[in-house]
């Protein structure tokens, strides 16, 4: 909107400047029209008639052109008709219509009395007028002041920015933006619903007895869809949406953010009922720090703005931030910003719908299945989702498809998830054997560990900063609730790499691409004996490890470090176990893996169906797993990575 605002500003300096221009300087051109007349007469006569005398525009009622023929005879019949101007023209007017202006006895007498011929040409010399100072003025009136007064109109403080519609404060009217555009953030829809009732009628919502906040602050992370659904109350309401980054304010000089926040307002408040939407609050609304702060002073107004305006005045402020903890107190106190909207990460069913939605507007393929693609984006923002669609349509169009594929969808969340590959990176065939085996390893831990999930792809091109990696798919209402079992299933798989490489290569042999690994399984198998209460020895109590280890005893420590051991120890040992008892598969996806350099989990399924036969196919259920320190009891814990990745 920002760009049309200015080209409307554009279009209407020109137009100015244009009428401007002509006001003054129109006298100047009138000798030039004359001197200019009998070229442009007779262009007139060799260009114009002959386009009327071809085009539909030339008279054709009979009525008509008997009427013309009547005004010829009787003008050419009375000589002294030639000095009254309106029969001399009547008379032009009539030739034109019977396409007889050639023939007509007047033109020749112009021609010869008034134009010239060509070989006695009338000459026309205009000689300009006036000494020094009459030009300083001419040129003065012409040029310069028409500047001015542009100037004065259109710039800061001036006619617009006094009527509060300079181009930084216009506001978008027609958003076309609705709630059903922004998907997976249901719960912010319906907080923010009564806001829309409001603008719509504030009137009527007042008089029922409906109050609102005054500022609405939206927080989440980045590319969640805040602007999306501030935009969305616009559209729904239909109201004026002013736009601003919380940056727009943060000025090098002191005073010009303060100047804009009230601009801002005074704008706002001539539109209501309206909606200003700051985005990055933040950049102006931290906590006031003198050193941190570069000008107070913004916040200050902006703080005098709110209060300024009472809650059913029609203006609803609403910001967003994806740091609330930063604001300055002052910000987020009762009535002021004093309701909070979270607008979160999309779960799995909001990827799917957000994908789905950005699908729609690009031709999808048969085999597109956005369940599976939505389960292995976990973490992804609904801009992040939206840019997977394009990505995906961008390698679609470069492979010459008609439509985008699901490996153009896989393509695309690999690349957002873990970088781009890496084709061109030179890997000895012996670090590629390496990594088949490590991927390898993985995957067979996976396959055969119960409770881990299944396996999505398993794959050794290098990616980002990894050299190969197997992913694996939650199910679907998997994300939120893990259970113990689940976590140590995870921690045998995280072992599986290293296993891999020891059994096959030795140990003298292994690399360091286990490192992410066992940071993964070692912040994990923590957070099982300091968070969940899954250690029988240090039983159902919470401990900070966070802080250096300040808050707890040496003793707890050791006891909480021994246990975390135990665990890595006990799922190397369940990965050794399975690894060698399944070392002809781990051999056959090793090699295929060095032959096709990515397998679906369905290839690898098929794979060991080859190798093994129905025996493959049997869980391994005498896999116990040893010391399985609890009762598996159902917690909640933070997003787990599903993905098992290995550094380069
Ligand atoms: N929930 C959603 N539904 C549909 N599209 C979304 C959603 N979230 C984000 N998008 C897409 O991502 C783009 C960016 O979203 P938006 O600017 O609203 O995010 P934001 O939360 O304001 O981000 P930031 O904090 O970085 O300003 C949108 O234009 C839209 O294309
Ligand atoms: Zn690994």
């Amino acid at each position: 909107m920002k760009g049309v605002n200015k080209h409307i500003k554009t279009a209407i300096s020109v137009v100015l400047y244009i009428v401007i221009i002509a006001y003054f300087i129109a006298p100047d051109y009138t000798g030039e029209n004359l001197r200019n007349l009998r070229q442009g007469f007779e262009s007139y006569m060799g260009g114009n008639l002959t386009r009327v005398h071809d085009s539909e525009g030339v008279v054709t009622d009979p009525t008509l052109l008997k009427n013309a023929e009547a005004v010829i005879r009787l003008f050419e019949s009375q000589p002294e008709q030639r000095s009254n101007s309106t029969a001399v023209a009547d008379y032009v007017k009539a030739l034109v219509k019977v396409h007889r202006l050639q023939e007509g006895e007047l033109l020749s007498a112009l021609q010869r009395d008034v134009l010239g011929t060509a070989s006695a040409p009338i000459h026309m010399v205009t000689v300009e007028q006036g000494d020094f100072k009459t030009k300083l003025w001419r040129i003065f009136l012409n040029y310069i002041l028409p500047i001015l007064i542009l100037r004065a109109m259109m710039g800061k403080g001036g006619l617009l920015n006094a009527m509060g519609l300079s181009e930084e404060n216009q506001p978008s009217t027609e958003s076309g933006t609705k709630f059903s555009d922004v998907k997976g953030v249901d719960e912010a829809k319906a907080e923010l619903e009564e806001i829309v009732h409001y603008l719509r009628d504030p009137k009527r919502f007042t008089s029922l007895g409906g109050k609102l906040p005054k500022g609405i602050l939206l927080v989440g992370p980045p590319g969640t869809g805040k602007t999306m659904l501030a935009r969305a109350i616009a559209g729904e309401a239909e109201v004026p949406f002013f736009c601003k980054s919380g940056s727009d304010f943060d000025e090098m000089l002191v005073g010009v953010g303060a100047r804009r926040v009230k601009d801002l307002f005074a704008a706002a408040k001539k539109c209501a009922p309206c909606i200003i939407f700051i985005d990055e609050i933040d950049a102006f609304g931290k906590s006031r720090n003198p050193k941190e702060q570069k000008h107070p002073e913004t916040l200050y107004q902006f703080l005098v703005e709110l209060d300024g305006f009472k809650q059913n005045d029609g203006v609803i402020v609403i910001a967003a931030t994806n740091i609330p903890e930063s604001l300055d107190k002052a910000l987020i106190r009762p009535g002021r910003f004093d309701r909070n909207v979270v607008v979160p990460l999309p779960d799995v069913e909001g990827r799917r719908q957000i994908m789905e939605s950005y699908m729609s507007k690009v031709l999808s393929g048969g085999d597109v299945d956005l369940s599976i693609i939505s389960r292995g984006t976990s973490g992804l923002s609904g801009a992040d989702l939206a840019n997977m669609v394009n990505v995906a349509a961008i390698k679609a169009a470069k492979d010459g498809a008609k439509e985008v594929s699901m490996a153009d969808l896989e393509y695309a969340k690999d690349k957002i998830m873990m970088g781009s590959e890496r084709k061109s990176a030179v890997i000895s065939e012996k670090s590629r054997k390496l990594t088949a085996f490590h991927e390898g390893g993985h995957a067979l831990v996976a396959i055969h560990t119960d409770g881990a999930r299944p396996v999505h792809k398993a794959t050794i091109v290098p990616r980002g900063m990894t050299l190969g990696m197997v992913a694996q798919l939650p199910d679907k209402d998997d994300e939120t609730s893990v259970t113990c079992k689940q976590m140590l299933a995870m921690l045998d798989v995280c072992m599986g790499g290293r296993v891999a490489e020891e059994l096959i290569f030795g140990k003298s042999e292994v690399t360091a691409g286990a490192y992410s690994d066992f940071q993964q399984a070692t912040s994990l198998a923590r957070a099982m004996i300091t968070k969940y209460g899954m250690s029988e020895k240090i039983g159902l109590v919470t401990h900070n490890y966070g802080d250096d280890g300040k808050s707890m005893s040496t003793k707890t420590r050791l006891i909480i470090e021994k246990e975390v051991k135990d665990l890595l120890d006990r799922a190397y040992t369940n990965a050794k176990t399975i690894l060698t008892n399944h070392s002809i598969e781990l051999h056959a996806l090793a090699n295929a893996l060095l032959l096709k350099e990515t397998l679906t989990g369905a290839q690898i399924n098929a794979l060991f169906d080859q190798v093994d036969g129905k025996q493959m196919r049997v869980l391994n259920d005498s896999k116990n797993k040893n010391g399985t320190p609890n009762k598996r009891i159902p917690v909640s814990v933070p997003k787990p990575s599903f993905r098992v990745k290995r550094l380069g």
